[in-house]
């Protein structure tokens, strides 16, 4: 999984030969959070053509106006040219019926698909279905994990619920709903500090409001490293990185991260959230190098990350520049102890070179991540010790830019 020059290539474009992945999105976020009533709203766009959707169950979702044939199968046609069909047996059956659809015919074209998780699920053991499955992975690609956010009791439950803030650090959209029902000078306030909490928690995720109309399909699945229309990667897009820079400096995004400041509430419910927020170990950032890193250093730094701190990694991504091939970037993407099989693009996208990588972890401090790759990225030499040596006792690389510190 980690032998990165003979990776696989991510070669997106439709030419002959195997056919192009397919998009994958997951729906996730906390129970009430507005998940079905999203589903039913975008289902009926006419861009959800083609788009296959995997739920728990059909009763949970009032589909009933959509339905058109019930299939023997347990795939429903729906009027606006979807399909439809529970997780029976486990998602790998799931999706491999799909794909069966696809490849004798019986299904012209799968434009995306789309798994809506329970409420109360983490969602990285659907993403690790896909990333650990040897042939899903290449029939289908992740394009983004979306997570909605109920922007009145949203606040409460990620303070409260480590299974929310997981959803929330592994997304690549979060959808906020129910702004509506803000409408008391506490509940704006207790939304303003639920979207500083949420830029904190993971700064690189775009924020939709679904009351605002934001939470379209293009805005919501558009998420993955290729642009849909061109089919080139746009690894800025993808990293965001530069959101993790200055966390709270975002246009729209709330700016109001005062909890410190006086707005008439008493003292000790301020204080609680303060406190909060120190205790909080999740961490958002980003590591960047512009020395090339040789393929077995990052092998070896990547294994050693999700052998040893695995469950504290909720989310990293990268674009690395291997000493060996420069010119062709490794892309590499986790989801706590399971790594994507590497991509090694033809090119570098643009003129940024760089080896970046964005990182949301729990409980495992920057720094700690920060020494380690810098062991790895810049003393590996034919000549070195062995990692563990160098693990243990970092060096100090030259060269090495961090865009925030601790
Ligand atoms: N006012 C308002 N109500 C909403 C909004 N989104 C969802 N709701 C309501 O919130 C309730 C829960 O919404 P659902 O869509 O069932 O939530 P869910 O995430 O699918 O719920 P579970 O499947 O139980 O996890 C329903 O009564 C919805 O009508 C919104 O943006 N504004």
């Amino acid at each position: 999984m980690t032998d990165l020059p003979k990776s696989v290539e991510a070669s997106e474009v439709p030419k002959r030969g195997p056919k192009p992945p397919i998009p994958l999105s997951v729906i996730t976020g906390f129970l009430g959070s507005g998940k079905t009533t999203l589903l039913n709203r975008i289902l009926q766009d006419p861009s959800m053509a083609d788009t296959a959707v995997i739920i728990n169950e059909f009763g949970e979702i009032g589909l009933d106006h959509l339905l058109v044939d019930q299939a023997s199968d347990g795939i429903l046609e729906l009027s606006s040219g979807c399909l439809c069909c529970t997780i029976r047996g486990d998602l790998v059956t799931t999706l491999e019926d799909l794909l069966r659809r696809v490849d004798n015919g019986r299904m012209d074209r799968l434009a995306r698909v789309v798994i809506e998780t329970t409420g109360l699920a983490d969602p990285a053991p659907i993403l690790h279905t896909i990333m650990l499955h040897p042939y899903l992975v290449m029939r289908y690609r992740l394009e983004s994990v979306v997570t909605l956010v109920d922007g009145i009791n949203g606040l409460e439950t990620i303070e409260t619920h480590e299974e929310a803030r997981r959803q929330v650090a592994v997304a690549d959209r979060l959808v906020l709903t129910k702004t509506d029902l803000a409408q008391t000078p506490a509940q704006s306030e207790s939304l303003a500090a639920l979207k500083a909490r949420l830029v904190e928690l993971n700064p690189g995720a775009h924020m939709l409001d679904a009351q605002a109309g934001e939470a379209i399909p293009e805005r919501l699945f558009d998420a993955g490293l290729y642009d849909p229309k061109t089919k080139i990667p746009d690894v800025a897009k993808w990293l965001n990185a530069e959101a993790y820079e200055e966390p709270h400096s975002h246009g729209h995004h709330q700016h109001g991260h005062s909890h410190g400041h006086s707005h008439g509430h008493d003292h000790a419910h301020d204080h609680a959230h303060d406190v909060n927020r120190h205790d909080d170990k999740i961490r958002a950032f980003t590591l960047a190098t512009d020395r090339p890193i040789p393929a077995s250093a990052l092998e070896m730094f990547i294994d050693l990350l999700r052998s040893a701190h695995g469950p504290k990694l909720l989310r990293v991504k990268g674009i690395v520049q291997i000493a060996e091939d420069p010119d062709r970037p490794v892309v590499i993407h986790g989801v706590q102890h399971v790594f994507h099989p590497p991509a090694t693009l033809e090119a570098w996208p643009d003129e940024d070179h760089r080896t970046r990588m964005v990182f949301i972890t729990n409980d495992l401090p920057e720094g700690f991540v920060r020494r380690m790759f810098e062991a790895f990225s810049g003393a590996l030499l034919p000549d070195t010790p062995d990692p563990q040596a160098m693990t243990e006792n970092p060096l100090a690389v030259s060269g090495f830019t961090s865009p925030i510190r601790n």
